[in-house]
């Protein structure tokens, strides 16, 4: 576990290994005219290198609003925010950010296995090397015997796990995924999770789950309450009971 302190503004930040993403008194309004609402209220956040953090929070607290600005996707209002001393945009490309959609976002006419084929070609790797890979980390998945099929012929769970495989797949510096277990069974929800924990210590990831799920809070190393705009420290996490 990270050694965690607290932020002038009251939120959490780890410290004592290098953060990768750095957010400083943050404040993001999402929508428009009279459905314009402000989320996150100058909001303090880092997560270090290899560090899987799972934010938590009733529906509508932010937590997917936190996730499309790390992601580049939402601009905050004001304040700062960086992943490896890049901004979120400029970030996608180096050092890399994968996000896992809510909604899973696979391109509907390629393959499981092209779509995270496709991934691995536009960063650069050769056809064949990116076709071998793609079916590794499907395989690590449990989903290579639905290599060939569309996303239209895939179950929400499978539609799931093909998205986080295109996303670990590309080994980006940060992985940001949207209740990322919320289709899956007890059993698969837990290689989904050992795969993101996987991520974190063989590449480096910083991890950034958001989640309803008790499992992803379980073994994630950092667990954090998103209130009124504002990251929480979970303190069972922090005094290490167990999780
Ligand atoms: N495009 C939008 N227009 C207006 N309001 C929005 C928009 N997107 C989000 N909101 C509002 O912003 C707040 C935060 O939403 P967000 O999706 O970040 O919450 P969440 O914690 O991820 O919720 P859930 O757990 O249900 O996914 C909510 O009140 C939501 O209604």
């Amino acid at each position: 576990m990270s050694n965690l302190s607290t932020a002038p503004g009251g939120d959490r930040v780890a410290s004592g290994r290098s953060p990768l993403v750095v957010c400083t008194k943050m404040t993001v309004s999402v929508g428009s005219g009279g459905t314009r609402t402000t989320p996150l209220r100058g909001l303090d956040l880092e997560v270090g290198t290899g560090e899987v953090v799972a934010v938590r929070g009733p529906s509508g607290s932010g937590k997917s609003t936190l996730l499309g600005v790390l992601s580049g996707d939402l601009e905050p209002d004001s304040g700062q925010v960086t992943v490896g001393g890049a901004s979120p945009p400029e970030a996608r490309r180096d050092p890399g950010v994968g996000f896992v959609y809510q909604d899973f976002r696979l391109v509907e006419f390629l393959t499981a296995l092209e779509n995270v084929a496709m991934a691995l070609e536009i960063l650069g790797h050769r056809s064949t090397e990116a076709v071998e890979r793609s079916r590794a980390e499907l395989s690590l998945l449990g989903v290579e015997d639905i290599a060939d099929r569309l996303p239209g012929e895939m179950s929400g769970g499978q539609q799931q796990r093909v998205a986080i495989a295109r996303t670990v797949a590309c080994e980006p510096a940060l992985i940001l995924a949207d209740e990322p277990t919320a289709a899956l069974d007890r059993t698969t929800a837990g290689h989904v999770v050992d795969t993101f924990l996987e991520a974190a210590r063989r590449h480096g990831s910083a991890v950034v789950l958001a989640t309803h799920d008790p499992l992803v809070s379980a073994v994630a190393e950092t667990v954090l309450d998103l209130q009124d705009g504002h990251l929480v420290n979970d303190l069972v996490a922090m005094h290490g009971s167990g999780r």
